[in-house]
């Protein structure tokens, strides 16, 4: 087996609306660099990542060994040094890029040539929904669905003219725990109501104008209005960036990191004001990465 490097990109799920269905790739990179070994090691070279384990306990590695006996294959023995720019449960993907990774790891080791379809299948089982595996996967903005249990849809959108500015707070809050928050059912009602504003919020999107799209963002019904105590500043952090020019703000993923949609061009300048309104965010001005998981040999 001969060395080779998996790259695989953040991502923010939901854009409002279009809760566990829509997510965007961002340019901050989870990075496995893989060479044959006499025996596993995982070597993690970034602050940002878990403190380190035994192999066997590695997340990456765990899902790399269950996606080489789906093919009843056995990984061969590999040296992984694992860095990543991806902060750990701030609603930016960090979980769907190490399960990308493992699956892409045991792709490449045991030569099992999976497809994009089975990668997202293998990736939104393991995840429990396709928003961020998807981007993460593809790159672009990703609208799925999960059609049923064998299947998964998508329609990837790769143009679009749009800054994005997150808010990352200085804390950690697990995707699971925000999701305990969520009502079991919504009404018809409910429902009719939030995938329509989803259903505009797509159509703006699509057809560029991205001021309506940014005024549905903010219309959210799924999720956001049961969250938004979880998120301090919530409020604050929209009204002010409403203010500055962007198009419209949401809670990243599950949170606690928030994301603006500003017109091409008006990010850093927005960001830097933000910055200095929000002195204990790392505010960045991000770019949506259009390439998804790449192996460099
Ligand atoms: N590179 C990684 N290596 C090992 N575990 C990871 C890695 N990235 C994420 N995880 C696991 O995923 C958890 C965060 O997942 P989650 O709560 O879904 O938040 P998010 O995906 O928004 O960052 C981490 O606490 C850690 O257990
Ligand atoms: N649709 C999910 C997305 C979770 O994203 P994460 O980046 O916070 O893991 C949800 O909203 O629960």
């Amino acid at each position: 087996m001969s060395s080779f490097t998996i790259k695989v990109p953040a991502s923010t799920a939901n854009i409002g609306p279009c809760f566990d269905s829509a997510g965007g790739a961002l340019n901050l990179y989870l990075t496995l660099q893989v060479s044959e070994a006499d025996n596993w090691e995982f070597e993690q070279r970034s602050p940002l990542l878990p403190a380190d384990t035994h192999y066997e306990d590695n997340f990456i590695y765990k899902i790399a060994k269950q996606t080489a006996e789906r093919h009843d294959k056995q990984l061969p023995a590999c040296k992984v040094i694992v860095t990543s720019e991806i902060p750990l449960a701030r609603g930016l993907g960090s979980s769907a890029s190490a399960i990308v990774a493992g699956i892409e790891l045991a792709n490449q080791a045991c030569k099992l040539s999976l497809s994009p379809k089975e990668k997202l299948q293998y990736g939104t089982e393991i995840e429990g929904h396709p928003d961020n595996i998807a981007p993460a996967l593809l790159g672009g903005i990703v609208f799925s669905v999960i059609t049923s249990a064998n299947e998964i849809d998508w329609i990837r959108l790769a143009d679009f003219n749009l800054d994005v500015i997150v808010y990352i707070p200085n804390f950690e809050l697990k995707t699971e725990e925000a999701r305990n928050v969520l009502p079991a059912n919504y009404s018809r009602e409910q429902a009719t109501s939030a995938s329509s504003i989803g259903n505009v919020m797509i159509a703006s999107l699509l057809t560029g104008d991205y001021v309506l799209a940014g005024k549905m963002m903010e219309k959210d019904l799924f999720h956001e209005p049961f969250r938004a105590n979880l998120i301090p500043n919530f409020g604050r952090i929209k009204k002010e960036a409403k203010l500055s020019g962007v198009y419209g703000t949401v809670i990243s993923g599950a949170g606690p990191t928030m994301i603006s949609f500003a017109p091409n061009g008006e990010g850093q300048a927005i960001a830097e004001h933000m910055e200095t309104a929000f002195g204990d965010y790392q505010v960045k001005t991000l770019e949506i990465d259009r390439d998804g998981l790449q192996v460099i040999k």
